[in-house]
This record gives structure tokens, sequence and C-alpha cells, in this order.
């Protein structure tokens, strides 16, 4: 049941109170209200925009942040390492959190990934074997035509909560890089599943769509219908401002929040089991600092008092960066066409609104292209360095007004530089101080360096004479040296100085903020949770979200955190004597759509 303001809520005391509806808050919030003994509050800061349609068409993913009301419109400090610019980074703040403005990119990482975790942790059940059933419980693959040579069925499964699908409609640089691949097949090899765990080469992207759609936390383990279960209550437009301190220094069972015109109203709840934190990346250690577990120094410098001391709570920051590397083309037939013309945009709105097809009822990426650099080229893990994505258009609103455009997005997948989110002030209300350290070491600027010239390489092969015009925005000098390598003689380091500087006055987030609270096995000597979630060193809270991964994925995150959460919510319900081996009324289907595939 969906509540506006406090006062409508029925209850003070829950047995669990989840604080975050995105990605990870959502799917605890569906899995535990399956059992129907089991109370639960979401309380979530955003709105809920179930019926706005942007939020179900997949097209306009950046109309929806930077800088809008569905955006917690934080921006990091400036960093020496991207040039003292102040950088956008984009968060959801809505009911479905970041999965509700995200670019729809469905990818579970290489299989080593989960493997490294569970050798990390020492527990077996977080290998990507082990793994599996949670990707099955997320995933619903709605593309049915297996011969396509698109997709790997054996990968799939058709019975989770998130469509997932192929490209809903075809772009016109499609062939191109296809036809690129298929010329260097070396180079670029076709991989026609990125998600079997080996994501190395070029493939079709898999998107959480389908039906012309978004699908989100919202429209799936947040659908209408599950909002409709008695035991599960969300609260929209509430923001968590701390943990209430513990009466006996160490148990906590009381959250307090904020709402009303300016924040101004407080209120606290009870959890009777757990409190939950799955607001984010950011806003998880945000809380926990604000409650006084953290780092010392950082409590102490703020004059917080200190609950427990947990340094590691905010560190290890990690993202992937990015930079755009825009073309000018000879073609008419890139986004631009409708993106520069309100006539034919109206008609393709209306075209999605009657018949959920055509350009806006598709994401934004058909292709992926994950590459490893080359001096590990020869390893064959299956484990990307790197990714090259491909926009049809630059994305609006951010086209110039006249030409046509190709935009391709050089990414670092395993960046070694690690940032921080700390507060300065004791007011829960002043925004957190996000630190990325995006490209402070040498090995991610010689990583981004190479993705450049691979994604540069790429689009100066056969399938694209004529099509590109110039480079858009950054030097032409890039163009000529394209070889990916490591810098090694004289020549080479004057070409990287000058991609270097580019890069650093350019590069900017994919959003997939990851790390900053990590799970830790027992005596390690980093990390915040245990492996049930816990927050080490206290009782009553435990963290479920993106901050958890001690390393950020090859991946972009969504599927991760999904997954991440299912596990978690088994955790817990067996803990509480339900589910696997345990008591099973589980009683409300886990499903929550219609079989037309009608969400909302
Ligand atoms: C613009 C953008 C594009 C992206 N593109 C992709 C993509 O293409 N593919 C992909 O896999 N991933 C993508 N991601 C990343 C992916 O969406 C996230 O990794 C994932 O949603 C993280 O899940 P989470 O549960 O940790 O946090 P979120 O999904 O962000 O959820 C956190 C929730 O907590 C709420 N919250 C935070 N603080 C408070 C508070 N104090 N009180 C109450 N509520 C609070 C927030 O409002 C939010 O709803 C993208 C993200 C963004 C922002």
């Amino acid at each position: 049941l969906l509540h506006q303001h406090p006062d409508e809520l029925p209850d003070l005391s829950w047995d669990f109170v989840i604080v975050g509806g995105g990605a990870a808050g959502g799917v605890l919030a569906n899995r535990l209200t399956e059992v129907r003994e089991f109370n639960v509050l979401l309380l979530e800061a955003g709105p809920d925009t179930g019926d706005i349609f942007n939020f179900s068409m997949p097209f306009p993913v950046s109309t929806l942040s930077p800088f809008t009301p569905y955006d917690w419109n934080y921006t990091t400090v400036p960093e020496t390492s991207t040039n003292n610019r102040v950088l956008g980074y984009p968060l959801g703040h809505v009911l479905g959190g970041s999965t509700s403005i995200n670019s729809l990119l469905y990818t579970r990482g290489p299989s080593d990934d989960w493997n490294w975790l569970a050798e990390e942790l020492e527990d077996d059940s977080w290998s990507w074997k082990n793994m599996q059933r949670f990707f099955q419980k997320n995933e619903r693959w709605v593309h049915n035509d297996s011969t396509s040579g698109r997709f790997d069925p054996a990968h799939h499964s058709t019975s989770g909560m998130n469509f997932v699908s192929l490209p809903q409609a075809p772009e016109s640089i499609d062939e191109m890089i296809i036809q690129t691949s298929k010329d260097h097949p070396e180079e670029y090899p076709f991989n026609v599943d990125m998600n079997s765990g080996r994501p190395l080469g070029l493939g079709w992207a898999q998107s959480t769509m389908a039906h012309g759609r978004r699908s989100t936390a919202r429209t799936s383990y947040l659908s209408n219908e599950v909002l409709a279960r008695p035991n599960l209550h969300i609260l929209v437009n509430v923001f968590v401002t701390r943990l209430a301190p513990p009466s006996d220094g160490h148990t906590f069972s009381q959250v307090e929040f904020a709402y009303g015109p300016d924040k101004a109203h407080l209120a606290t709840l009870t959890a009777t089991h757990d409190l939950i934190l799955s607001a984010g990346s950011i806003n998880t250690p945000r809380i926990l600092l604000h409650s006084g577990i953290g780092h010392p120094t950082t409590l102490a410098s703020v004059g917080i008092p200190q609950v427990l001391p947990l340094p590691s709570v905010g560190q290890n920051l990690s993202d992937h960066t990015l930079v755009r590397l825009n073309f000018l083309v000879n073609s008419t037939d890139t986004w631009e066409r409708f993106s520069n013309n309100q006539t034919l945009e109206e008609e393709y709105v209306k075209m999605w609104k009657e018949t959920k097809q055509g350009p806006l009822g598709n994401g934004v990426f058909n292709h992926i292209l994950f590459a490893k650099l080359s001096e590990e080229a020869n390893d064959s893990s299956g484990e990307p360095n790197v990714e090259v994505l491909f926009n049809n258009g630059i994305l609006p609103p951010w086209q110039p007004e006249t030409g046509n455009y190709l935009s391709v997005i050089p990414i670092l997948l395993t960046p070694t530089s690690r940032g921080h989110v700390i507060i300065n002030s004791t007011s829960p209300l002043s925004p957190p101080l996000i630190s990325p350290s995006f490209l402070s070491t040498e090995y991610d600027m010689k990583a981004l360096r190479y993705a450049i010239r691979l994604a540069i390489g790429f689009v100066k092969r056969a399938p694209w004479e004529g099509y590109i015009l110039s480079p858009f925005g950054f030097p032409e000098s890039f163009m000529v040296d394209d070889s990916p390598r490591p810098a090694s003689d004289s020549n080479e380091l004057e070409a990287d100085g000058i991609m270097d500087e580019w890069v650093r006055a350019n590069a900017g987030t994919t959003a997939h903020p990851a790390g900053t609270c990590a799970l830790s096995k027992l005596g390690a000597d980093y990390g915040c949770v245990d492996l049930d979630f816990r927050v080490k060193g206290v009782k009553g809270v435990r963290v479920v979200d993106a901050s958890v991964f001690p390393r950020i994925p090859r991946a972009h995150t969504q599927a991760p955190v999904y997954v991440v959460a299912e596990k978690a919510a088994e955790v817990i319900k067996v803990e509480y004597g339900y589910g696997r081996g345990g008591r099973a009324p589980v009683v409300h289907s886990g499903v929550g759509f219609g079989a037309s595939g009608e969400e909302l």
C-alpha cells in the first residue's frame, strides 16, 4: 500500500523497515512480504512516478537525469584528476531508485568476478555457478526467436521479475557495427551472448525492457499488484536522516526521517527485526555517518558522537568512468532527425503511446563491445577491462541544433582508483561530499586511453568509410593515432599527453557507484558488513545495495545489485525461519505483472 504522508501509516512499529526503494530495496520489499507473517515498511525519499509516461518509455533516459526532480542532483567535489571540474553525479530519487532513470543495459559481468568474490569472502555461495538461481529469479527474458543468433537461450530465464530483451528497434548503425566485427573477428570477435559469464567481444545489447516499455524495480518487484499486499507499506517523499542512537549503545531499532515542506518535520519508526539500508552507494554511507557509524576521524571532525568506529564506511568508492567521442556523420538517419524536429518527435511519441513501438520504444544502446588491454589479450579468462558503447546520435537534449552525429563511449571497467563519500556537517540535510577520484592512477589513465584508441580504431574500419566526417569536440589528432597500445616511446608519450589532457577535461561517470560499505569475511581488515549483510559490530542494521561490493563488477551494475538483493532476501528469510530448509508459508506470488506483459 502506497502512502504519501506519514499520517497515513497504520503503525509505528514494523518487523522490517527498508530505507530506499531502488534496485535492492525493491527486491527486499517484495521478497520479504512474500511471507504473510512479515510486516514491512519501505521508506523512499523520492516520489512515485508510476503514471508518468517518460518513466515507462525506454528512449528518453537522458531527460530523467541529471538535475531533475527524480535525481538527487548530487555533484562531486572538484578533484585535480578531472581538472577540478564539478561533475554531475546522477542517482535515482524516485520509487524504483536508479533503475527508474537508468540506461537499461542488463549485464551480469564475467563469471570470474563472482568467483573472485566467492574466494575473497571464503563463501562458495557467491560463485558464478551458485548465483545463477538468483539471476533466474531476477530475469524474465522475453525474446522468443532463438534462431536469431543474437542471444543464447541456454543462459536465460523466462520466469523472473525484470523483463530483459534484445533491442526493440533497429538503428541505422547496426549493420556497420556488426560488419566491423565480421571483418575483424580477431580484434572484435562476435559474442552471441555476453551474459554467459564470458562477456568479451561484440554482441547485441540486452536491456531491462520489453513490449516497448522500461522494466524497473518499480514496474517489477514493486508493481501495482505487489503494492496491494496488505503486509507491505511504502511511504514516499520521506528523507531518512539517521538511525536513532541505540539505548544500549549497540542495538539499533529506530530510524529517523524528515518530511514535509523543507523537510522541516521529524519522526521516528521502529523495526523489531531489522532496519535495512538500501539507499545506494552514496546515501547509505551518508546515513551511517550521520548515525555515528564510520571513521572516527571523519565523525570527530564533523562533531558527530561516535557510536561505532567502522573506518570503511564511505571508503573504497569505485565507479566506471567514461568519455564520449562524438563524430559528425554523413547521414540523416540518426537520432537528430527527430530530436531536432519537433513534429517528427511528436509523431514518435504518439506512435509509442498507441503501439509502444518506434524509436522511442527502444533503449539507447543496441550493441556492446567488451575488450581487454592488449598486453593481457592472450589471457583467455573472459575478463574485459574496457567497454565501448555506441549511440546513433548525441543523446537529447545535448545534441547541437544542426548536424547528424555518432557518439562512441569508451568506459573503464577495472578502475584501480578509489574514492570516498564523507559528510562535513552535523545536519543530515547537507549533501555528502563525493570524491570518486576518477583517473587518479596511471593504470586507469592508460586503460581509458586504450579504450579510446580501440573505439576510434573501430569506427575507422572499412564499413564506416564515408560515414564519419570529422571528430566533434575532440582533437583531430586522435583520429590519426588510433592504435590501442600502452605508452612505450617518446612520440607515443606526447600523443598520450594530449589525450590525457582532453580526458581529464571531459571524463564523467557511468553512475555505477559501488563499494562504500563492503561485504567482508570475519576478521578482515576492511569492510562494513558481514556475510549476512549485518553491519559489523552492531545489532539490528543491515546494508543491502550497490555499496556492498568489495570490488566493482565489470558490468553495468543493476543486474549485480538485483541478484545480491535476491540473495540477501533469502538469507534474511532463512534466518527468521522461512524459505530454504525452514518453514515455507510463502503466500504471495512473486510475479508482479499479468501474462500480457502489461505492467503498472
Ligand atoms: C543515470 C543512470 C544510468 C544508469 N544506467 C545503467 C544501465 O544502463 N545498466 C545498469 O545495469 N545500471 C545502470 N545504472 C546503475 C544502476 O541503476 C544502479 O547500480 C542500481 O540501481 C543501484 O541499486 P541500489 O539499490 O544500490 O540503489 P538505487 O537503485 O539508486 O536505490 C536507492 C534508493 O534509495 C533512496 N534513498 C536514498 N537515500 C535515502 C534516504 N535518506 N531516505 C529515503 N530514501 C533514500 C533513493 O531515492 C533510491 O530510490 C545507472 C544509474 C544511473 C543513475
